[in-house]
């Protein structure tokens, strides 16, 4: 690897190179490259090979990969960002080209801002009008794939689907332990998913690659896809909640959203066109997207199962470096605001038993709280609520004797809550239940009744 040389300025295009799929061994093999430039090969593992596929599902399978293929690339894209992006296989269609510049161009708008880039109309994918076919129905089973990431939001979605009586596996990628606990502990069938990156970009991340924050919900929706139609699945449940929709508003800049592809936005463009363009039985949706955080959290607080397992805090998550050592780091945004959005609706000592402190009475935390509160700091990069959710929470714990007392939330309403609309502040406005959303119909009036019990 050390005769590897990465210029990020002399390199002139990315290329997809190939992608390949063993039905034999459940291995994926995403080839990429850039210029003349070495290859770089990331792979994705499926449990449960071989894998018996007839000429329908082999044809939605194809469809699968290359699309996982043309996403997964934005891990490599952005080392160079080059403007010259070529497709060797294959010449895409208009909707699959404009499907794709919109997830690169939103999903690296963190990336962009934090690298002042500036990635306007710089991101095209070559496309020729064509006619393309329609989706096959694969004839898939009634059966859920649910994805788990170790927090809150995905235990909420398995446990409202076991509440209803929906047949899921409990899915995850990566290699996480934390993962795999939580999992474990819902008592479900289970499908982990390996990915390993081309280990030539972590080279080229030290020899000064563009590097930043990229769409990891796209990627792994599309792993799951191409998961789904080879364990036989018809469902691809994400647990991404309405707040997720809304990013940071900068100053000078106008909105950025860390979780772009957690977004509305996404969940609907990427399921219309798996439904159309991959299989036409295969439904993608995210199970949480009519409610707000602090709803989700309200729910999350109905069972004690994971309070010894779960973590939302992302420092576990790290492919390479430093874990927390107890779950919860306790001091990044994410730590700040589940602590912030379960205090409301639990109990304070169990609530403390959790994190194994009380965030809310360091005074160190104040500044990290204030940006949850858009209090002269913008809402942080992370998968966090919205200012509005933060402040209502913060807000209503101001008016509990047992909260009021610590030092953020005295602060607060010395400090933040003068300044505030009162009318801004009703949790009960926020935990009002949405209709956008991508939940089949007949599923959905049985969520809602789960959800209200
Ligand atoms: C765990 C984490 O937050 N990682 C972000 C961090 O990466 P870092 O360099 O500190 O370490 P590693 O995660 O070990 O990654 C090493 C490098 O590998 C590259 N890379 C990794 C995964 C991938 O899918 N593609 C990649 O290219 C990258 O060059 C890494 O440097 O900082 C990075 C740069 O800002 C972030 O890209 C890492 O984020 C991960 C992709 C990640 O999985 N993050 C999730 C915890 C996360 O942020 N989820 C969002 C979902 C938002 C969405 O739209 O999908 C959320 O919870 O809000
Ligand atoms: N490693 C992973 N494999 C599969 N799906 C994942 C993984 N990590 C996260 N997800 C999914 O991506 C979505 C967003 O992740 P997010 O971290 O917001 O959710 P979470 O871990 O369930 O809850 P929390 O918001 O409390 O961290 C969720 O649907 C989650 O299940």
């Amino acid at each position: 690897m050390s005769d590897v040389n990465f210029n990020r300025d002399a390199i002139k295009a990315f290329r997809f190179v190939r992608r390949e799929f063993d039905a034999e061994t459940g291995v994926a093999r995403l080839v990429y490259a850039f210029d003349d430039g070495p290859e770089l090969v990331e792979t994705v593992t499926i449990p449960g090979a071989p894998f018996a596929l007839d000429k329908t599902r082999r044809t939605a399978v194809d469809a699968a990969l290359t699309l996982l293929h043309l996403i997964a690339g934005v891990s490599y894209y952005k080392a160079a960002v080059p403007k010259d992006i070529q497709v060797d296989y294959a010449t895409l269609d208009r909707d699959t080209a404009a499907l794709l510049v919109e997830i690169y161009r939103h999903g690296l708008g963190e990336f962009a801002y934090r690298n002042g880039l500036n990635l306007d109309n710089h991101i095209r994918f070559p496309h020729a009008d064509a006619a393309v076919a329609d989706a096959p129905t694969v004839g898939l089973k009634r059966h859920a794939l649910t994805a788990i990431g170790g927090g809150k939001d995905s235990l909420v979605s398995i446990e409202a689907l076991r509440g209803v009586d929906v047949a899921q596996t409990v899915t995850w990628i990566g290699g996480s332990q934390l993962i795999r606990a939580c999992a474990e502990r819902t008592g479900l069938p289970t499908l982990n998913i390996q990915r390993q990156l081309a280990p030539e970009l972590f080279e080229y991340n030290r020899q000064g690659a563009w590097n930043g924050h990229i769409p990891v919900t796209a990627i792994n929706s599309a792993i799951m896809v191409l998961a789904a139609l080879l364990v036989d699945a018809d469902q691809v449940v994400f647990s991404n909640e309405r707040s997720a929709s809304y990013g940071s508003l900068i100053e000078g800049t106008g909105e950025v959203n860390h979780q772009w592809s957690k977004g509305w936005a996404f969940e609907r463009d990427f399921g219309e066109y798996v439904e159309q363009r991959i299989a036409k039985d295969l439904h993608y949706y995210s199970l949480l997207r009519p409610m707000s955080e602090l709803a989700v959290a309200r729910q999350f607080t109905k069972t004690t199962h994971y309070d010894a397992h779960f973590s939302s805090c992302n420092r576990n998550f790290h492919i390479l470096g430093e874990r927390p050592v107890n779950r919860w780091c306790g001091v990044c945004p994410k730590c700040h605001f589940v602590f912030l959005a379960l205090a409301p609706f639990m109990p304070k000592p169990r609530l403390v038993g959790i994190f194994g402190r009380n965030l809310l009475d360091e005074e160190s935390q104040v500044p990290g709280f204030d940006a949850l509160l858009e209090f002269r700091d913008h809402k942080p990069f992370e998968c966090v609520g919205e200012g509005r959710e933060s402040r209502a929470a913060m807000a209503a714990l101001a008016a509990r004797p047992e909260w009021q007392e610590d030092v953020v939330v005295r602060r607060f309403t010395r400090e933040v809550a003068p300044q505030l609309e009162t009318s801004d502040l009703s949790i009960d406005a926020l935990m009002v239940i949405d209709d956008e959303h991508r939940i089949p119909s007949d599923l959905w009036e049985r969520l809602r009744a789960h959800f209200a019990a």
